[in-house]
């Protein structure tokens, strides 16, 4: 497939190196600095059949709606926009595009939400326990918390009835039994973890996901982007990686 890649940093570079062992083809690159194109425009997608996205939240809906207007599909892995997220998904339905996004990638990660989907269910009768999470990221990560611990909090809340809403830092006051506490680090050149703590007074239980490099990340979207070619309408990483471990 010919893919266009937009946001040529880190992770663009990752997933060409992905995309190009899986035999794809990468037509183009959007950047305003490192890019083939500095924006996004028919010159810069005009050979393309998909596009793969780790860029910065910034114009995220004018590029999904270019895109989706012009009928290619889009996988999106920036994070730091889910309050545009149901702005997106009206964009999709309504100019009939087709669009996979996702926090995290990595199918490690995604197996990880549904081990902590499950832990946190099954404390719900065992009040003693009490869970919190924290995650670790590299000093140039620009949104905090993660994307990923978002997601893995909202999983959490689903789950477990006696959490009701997440807190982070500044903290200067004690936690509400009914708050989730998210504690952020951000430091070095760590790819992502993220720990999900549960805690007794006798005892804890520590759930991690410790990213090694960013190879999962990629992977999983590329996969996702071959998964998305025969779908229309947005899509979350959760149906594609249900997809992936049940199929
Ligand atoms: N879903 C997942 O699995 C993962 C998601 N991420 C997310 O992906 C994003 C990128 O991460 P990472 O690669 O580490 O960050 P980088 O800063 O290394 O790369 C982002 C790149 O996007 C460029 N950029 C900024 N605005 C635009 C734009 N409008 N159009 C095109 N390119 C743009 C930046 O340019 P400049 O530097 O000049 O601003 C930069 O080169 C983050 O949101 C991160 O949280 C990261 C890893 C995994
Ligand atoms: O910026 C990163 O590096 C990462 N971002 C994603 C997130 O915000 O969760 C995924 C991963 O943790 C790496």
């Amino acid at each position: 497939m010919n893919i266009t890649i937009i946001g040529y940093g880190r992770m663009g570079k990752e997933v060409e190196q992905i995309a190009e062992k899986r035999g794809h083809t990468i037509v183009s690159t959007v950047d305003p600095v490192q890019g083939l194109f500095s924006e996004l425009s028919d010159e810069a997608v005009k050979d393309t059949q998909g596009v793969i996205e780790f860029g910065l939240p910034e114009g995220i809906l004018d590029r999904i709606s270019f895109l989706s207007s012009r009928n290619i599909p889009v996988v999106i892995g920036t994070t730091g926009w889910q309050e545009q997220e149901a702005k997106a998904e009206e964009i999709v339905k309504s100019t009939g595009g087709a669009l996979l996004y996702g926090s995290n990638f990595s199918p490690g990660a995604n197996l990880f939400f549904r081990i902590v989907e499950e832990a946190a269910g099954l404390i719900n009768s065992l009040d003693d326990y009490d869970i919190m999470m924290h995650e670790y990221h590299h000093k140039k990560k620009k949104d905090s918390p993660s994307g990923t611990a978002l997601t893995l909090a909202g999983k959490i809340l689903e789950n477990l009835e006696r959490k009701k809403s997440i807190c982070f830092d500044p903290l200067q006051r004690e936690i509400r039994d009914d708050e989730l506490h998210i504690g952020t680090v951000r430091g070095g050149h760590i790819p992502g973890i993220h720990r999900v703590t549960m805690d007794s007074p006798a005892d804890s239980i520590v759930l991690e996901h410790s990213a090694r490099n960013r190879s999962g990340f990629a992977s999983g979207s590329v996969i996702g982007l071959e998964w998305l070619m025969e779908k229309r309408g947005m899509h979350h990483a959760d149906s594609f990686f249900r997809d992936l471990m049940e199929s």
